[in-house]
């Protein structure tokens, strides 16, 4: 049961580290070619969410947050036992959610620094803890269909 709680921990060490490396060793806007015009690393700054969305709200994702990091917890709590990949899931969910929530709690802003370019068009910079929630979002999007399929084969038989 508590090792979902340590892989939640796991990401937040990994994903607050990252941001400290990133924010001692690069100046603001400053770009590291990783891979030709595919993949950078920018040290980018966003007091928003995902796009940018919502700049400078930090009372409203303090709360969002807060109901998200409950949400994961109460449902880690009911189906970490049965279902493993679930908790897995959650666990990325947590960690990415507090890695962000960290930055905007001390900085006030997010540090990103991902820079991809796919075909053209340069996606939004993001970080390890997003990377984590996304991960974690797909992941529990997989349980719930693989659930689903389960319980229709059961009530078919
Ligand atoms: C990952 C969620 C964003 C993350 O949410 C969080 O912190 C959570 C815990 C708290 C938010 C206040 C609430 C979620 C709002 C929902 C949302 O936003 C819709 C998301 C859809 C999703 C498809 C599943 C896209 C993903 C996009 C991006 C990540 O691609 C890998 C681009 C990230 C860059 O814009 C980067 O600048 C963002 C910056 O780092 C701050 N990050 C956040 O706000």
């Amino acid at each position: 049961m508590y090792l979902y709680y340590i892989l939640a921990l796991l990401v937040i060490a990994i994903d607050q580290l990252t941001k400290w490396v990133i924010v001692k060793t690069m100046e603001l806007g400053e770009q590291l070619t990783v891979i030709g015009n595919f993949f950078h690393l920018t040290s980018h700054r966003n007091s928003g969410a995902a796009w940018g969305i919502l700049q400078g709200q930090m009372g409203f994702f303090y709360i969002i947050t807060i109901i998200v990091m409950i949400g994961v917890i109460y449902f880690m709590q009911k189906y970490a036992k049965e279902n493993k990949l679930a908790a897995i899931a959650l666990s990325l969910i947590l960690g990415g959610a507090i890695g962000n929530f960290i930055d905007r709690l001390f900085r006030k802003e997010v540090v990103d620094f991902f820079d991809f370019t796919i075909f053209g068009y340069d996606y939004p910079i993001f970080n390890i803890a997003d990377s984590a929630l996304v991960a974690g979002v797909i992941l529990v999007i997989i349980v719930t269909i693989i659930d689903e399929r389960k319980e229709k084969r059961q009530n078919d038989k």
